[in-house]
């Protein structure tokens, strides 16, 4: 059997942006129906929605049949995390608030096995072997695994050309919710000082020959990012869709009064 091929790395590197829904809802049946709607990929988000590693293997398994490709953001980059992500199948892996090369670093060899990095064998018992149906699994992994590190932080902005430039980094993902949370201006990612930051970071990961990206759930957002050069957008959050959705429908019916006004949080 043939390693299974990871589109997502292949698109980052093509003249394509790819438009991405982020999932939170941490169920197979949510992601599929995500999935469905042809997003380019699905972010099934292990950081700050209910997800385990046996949900997230359900979604997997369950967008596995769509063109949508999945990236998972762990809850951090611990190795053993990492592992069992892997071993699941998982490809293309996001890991949330870096701050060094020396932690990109550490999360590369995470994701190789020796004599590069510090991957366990999961042989015969994982999914991402097919079960020891992919012979060559060992050898050959490596080159379909992605690895995109999230910098929202100031001291991952100030770091973020060393981070990008580390060999095995495919990605950098700007978090502008976090971001403009430690510069101090949280819950407004608009403020002309973290917006000055995310340009940084994105110039940045550009200069070191890397792809960028970024969550942007409004248009007005997205269409900018997408001009400064980011090739791979989170555009919309599957729990704020639906929600939004309910409270339009609902406020239909209610006297305007009553509605509750809809937010703009990311
Ligand atoms: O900092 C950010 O922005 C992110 O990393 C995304 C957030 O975790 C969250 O806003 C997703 O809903």
């Amino acid at each position: 059997m043939q390693m299974p091929r990871n589109a997502f790395k292949a698109a980052l590197r093509s003249q394509h942006p790819q438009y991405g829904l982020w999932a939170g809802f941490a169920t197979g049946y949510a992601a599929e129906i995500a999935a469905g709607t042809g997003y380019d990929w699905l972010l099934i988000d292990g950081e700050h929605a209910p997800n385990t590693v046996p949900s997230i293997l359900a979604q997997l398994q369950a967008i596995a049949p769509y063109s949508t490709a999945p990236v998972v953001r762990a809850v951090n980059g611990d190795s053993t995390l990492i592992k069992q992500l892997l071993d699941i199948g998982v490809q293309t892996l996001m890991i949330p608030m870096v701050e060094t090369a020396e932690q990109a670093r550490s999360l590369v060899r995470a994701m190789r096995y020796p004599p590069d990095g510090i991957r366990g064998v999961g042989g015969g018992l994982a999914r991402a072997t097919r079960w020891d149906g992919v012979t060559d699994y060992l050898a050959t992994a490596h080159k379909e695994l992605c690895l995109i590190v999230q910098v929202e932080s100031r001291l991952g902005v100030k770091n973020v050309a060393e981070i990008a430039a580390v060999e095995g980094v495919d990605a950098v993902f700007v978090g502008p919710a976090d971001l403009s949370s430690g510069l101090g201006f949280p819950g407004d990612p608009g403020n002309p000082e973290v917006q000055s930051q995310i340009r940084n970071a994105i110039d940045a990961t550009l200069a070191a020959g890397k792809v960028a990206g970024i969550l942007a759930p409004f248009e007005e957002d997205a269409r900018r990012y997408r001009e400064w050069g980011c090739q791979f957008i989170a555009v919309g959050i599957d729990i704020s869709l639906f929600r939004q959705a309910a409270l339009s429908n609902l406020a239909r019916y209610r006297e305007p009064s009553d509605a509750p006004s809809p937010s703009r949080t990311y």
